[in-house]
């Protein structure tokens, strides 16, 4: 698979129609891990292939291997020695960990993310913002008027690191060029035919990537022919000494009591019941029954990667059997390392020319984000460049783009981030107000608002207000907001890669107790939204995991609970669509507005997005929401309340009214005028 670009970030398409690893390929896994340890440890993530289809390869890796793999991604953006300068670590650390229920509370300086949006005036123009960055300035002078310019030839040591990068996954529009004034090798690079150039390497890269799907269409053919003739041949060639049998329960049981499978043996039973479940009638042994085949599987994932038993099987019922190995294969590989440009400080184009100056190889994301840029080498820690300490950019996963990216809040408005901490969104949307407006960044934990304010004045956002309230209690804090993104508090399901711990540190209650939180901030959310707003009146739900209880269920429970809001297109040019249906549970059918993004498909991590516009609500709405059983409340980190009390997540402006008062207060006292006494005491704002 893929002769070249492995980890590029991805700027997919649908994966239609998918090709799925065939269970021969499943079964190359562990061979293939030892022969790439070479490439996993270079200084650019490689492992992980995608080709212009968006299909991923499958490989099974060994343990020591995947922690290597992940080690080598985080050295790109370790802060160098001391830690009071841990911003990079922190961001980085952050996006792992900030959505975990029980996670540490460490303030962390996550790196935001990147938009899009209205950011054409404030980004570069034209279609060579995604042309790629490498090299030294020489070779990339951006400012220069000059068409004509000649450039320094690539040096020998910058040549090889080029042949060396990734080039696209997905191909962009450039690829579509005729023009094929250069190649890939040799002669000058001039501005005149750089764009040329990168269009030739585009297409070369798409043509491979055909290829490579033909080739893995082709695999899958094959190995549908050799399951016929030759069922014991394995993907190295060698023939299996014993025809598959899967193990009774007690010889499951005598496995366990001597210690557990040999790794072999695992990888083997893998192998062999995805291909049994993918053509059961065929090839199942008589008498045994496909639940017994799906549930030897599950109970081998979860040994071989590592999971409990509750959370692989629930990860596992999300996908057809074969896509499942794909989805926990990805979770042991790290995403790409992508920064967010800070419009407010720079551009694009002058933040990657000054990055490459500093010997980082970087590239554009991709066509859906003008401000995001893939680091894929660096000769310098990248949370602790110069451009970093002064706000450029923040380290930021190319997925916490997308919640914003729905958001599209527009200059002037009110916006409330209601979960904010460590701040990555609250000073994406920041940027895009273009400093105008407001911003209420609010996060429950006062701890994490520290690197929440540390990041809004390092980026120079003058437009945010630092607050810390639960939640749940915002609508009665105050209300009105054009927008309100709520990212929220999650299992982290979509980040196993950078926090392997929630493999097994979740359980049944987690999902309930975190699922009855979300319910509760989503209604207080839509609360918070004025629906008569002139230019919004949306909210953006958002969750860095891939659970049904988290995502679904709660966007389905808020259709229900406020008949004043509708789904809307999220805006996001790609993505899965959200399920309607699910396990026997029937969702409102608009939930296929909503977008879902995986690892193994998207390569960017887990997560999901949901956008609502508030309209106005009728007197029985107002009825309805006043008497909401939102469940147990509880506080992200505390035991939940053994006894679960009613809990009141609606409306009241009345409630509404102290602190609309004290704001007039406060604009008299400004004016110079002698304000009314105080008639409620109202809570300061940070
Ligand atoms: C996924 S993180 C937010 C990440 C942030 N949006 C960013 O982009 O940097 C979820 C946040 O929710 C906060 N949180 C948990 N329970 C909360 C509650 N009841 N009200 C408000 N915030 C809460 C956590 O402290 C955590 O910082």
């Amino acid at each position: 698979m893929g002769r070249r670009a492995k980890n590029k970030q991805s700027a997919p398409e649908p994966l239609e129609p998918k090709v799925y690893p065939t269970p021969k390929k499943l079964g190359k896994r562990k061979a293939e891990a030892e022969a790439e340890t070479d490439i996993k440890t270079g200084s650019r993530p490689t492992k992980k292939a995608k080709d212009a289809g968006g299909k991923a390869t499958t490989t099974l890796i060994a343990n020591g291997d995947r922690n290597r793999t992940r080690k080598d991604a985080q050295t790109l953006v370790q802060v160098e020695s001391n830690s009071d300068s841990g911003d990079g670590w922190e961001d980085v650390e952050d996006l792992s960990t900030d959505r975990v229920i029980n996670s540490s509370s460490e303030a962390s300086d996550e790196a935001t993310e990147g938009f899009t949006g209205q950011l054409d005036d404030l980004e570069m123009d034209g279609d060579d913002d995604d042309e790629p960055f490498r090299g030294t300035l020489q070779e990339f002078d951006f400012d220069t008027d000059e068409d004509d310019t000649e450039l320094q030839p690539i040096s020998k040591r910058n040549k090889s690191k080029q042949s060396e990068k990734p080039s696209k996954i997905i191909p962009t529009g450039s690829d579509n060029s005729d023009s094929d004034d250069s190649s890939d090798e040799g002669g000058r690079i001039t501005m005149n035919n750089m764009e040329a150039r990168s269009r030739a390497l585009d297409a070369k890269a798409a043509a491979e990537a055909e290829l490579d799907a033909e080739e893995l269409q082709g695999a899958a053919m094959e190995d549908d022919e050799e399951d016929d003739m030759d069922r014991e041949v394995d993907a190295d060639g060698d023939i299996d000494a014993e025809p598959f049998h899967l193990p009774a329960a007690s010889e499951r049981e005598a496995e366990k009591q001597s210690g557990g499978p040999d790794l072999h043996v695992v990888q083997r039973r893998m192998r062999e019941c995805v291909r049994v479940l993918g053509k059961f009638r065929r090839l199942a042994e008589e008498n045994r029954s496909r639940s017994e085949y799906t549930d030897q599987l599950i109970a081998d994932i979860a040994s071989y990667y590592g999971y409990n038993d509750f959370l692989v099987e629930k990860l596992f019922q999300l996908f057809p059997v074969a896509e499942a190995i794909e989805f926990f294969e990805a979770n042991e590989v790290p995403r790409p390392v992508t920064i967010r440009t800070n419009t407010l400080r720079t551009r694009r184009r002058d933040l990657a020319q000054a990055l490459v100056n500093r010997g980082v190889n970087l590239e554009p994301i991709g066509k859906w984000t003008n401000v995001g840029l893939q680091v894929f080498e660096s000769t310098v820690p990248i949370g602790a460049t110069p451009e970093y300490l002064a706000g450029h950019y923040m380290l930021q996963a190319a997925s916490s783009f997308l919640p914003v990216i729905a958001l599209s809040p527009q200059p002037d408005e009110r916006v409330l981030d209601m979960a904010s901490a460590p701040g990555g969104k609250t000073t994406h949307i920041a940027a895009l107000l273009q400093n105008t407006g407001v911003v209420f960044a609010n996060d429950a934990n006062k701890a994490r608002t520290k690197s929440l304010t540390a990041n809004v004045h390092r980026l120079g956002c003058k437009n945010v207000v630092v607050c810390s309230y639960d939640g749940r209690e915002f609508p009665k804090v105050m209300g009105g907001f054009d927008r309100v993104l709520l990212d929220a508090p999650c299992s982290g399901t979509g980040v196993i890669s950078k926090d392997q711990s929630v493999k097994v540190n979740k359980s049944d209650r987690d999902f309930t107790l975190l699922s009855h939180l979300q319910k509760q901030l989503i209604l207080c959310a839509i609360d918070s939204v004025n629906p008569e707003s002139k230019t919004g009146g949306f909210i953006v739900y958002s969750t860095c995991s891939v659970t049904v209880d988290e995502n679904e269920s709660v966007v389905d429970y808020a259709l229900r609970k406020r008949p004043n809001v509708k789904l809307v297109d999220t805006g996001l040019s790609f993505g899965r669509e959200g399920f309607t249906k699910y396990r026997g549970k029937t969702f409102n059918p608009s939930l296929n507005l909503t977008r879902r993004f995986y690892p193994h498909v998207h390569n960017m991590d887990g997560f999901y997005v949901a956008k609502f516009k508030v309209e106005k609500r009728s007197k029985t709405a107002m009825a309805e929401a006043v008497t909401v059983d939102a469940g147990p409340t509880f506080i992200l980190g505390e035991e939940a309340p053994t006894e679960a009390p009613q809990e009141d997540v609606g409306f009241n402006s009345d409630e509404d009214r102290p602190y609309l008062e004290e704001a007039k207060r406060r604009r008299m006292k400004l004016k110079g005028l002698r304000p009314p006494p105080r008639s409620n005491p109202v809570p300061n704002l940070k």
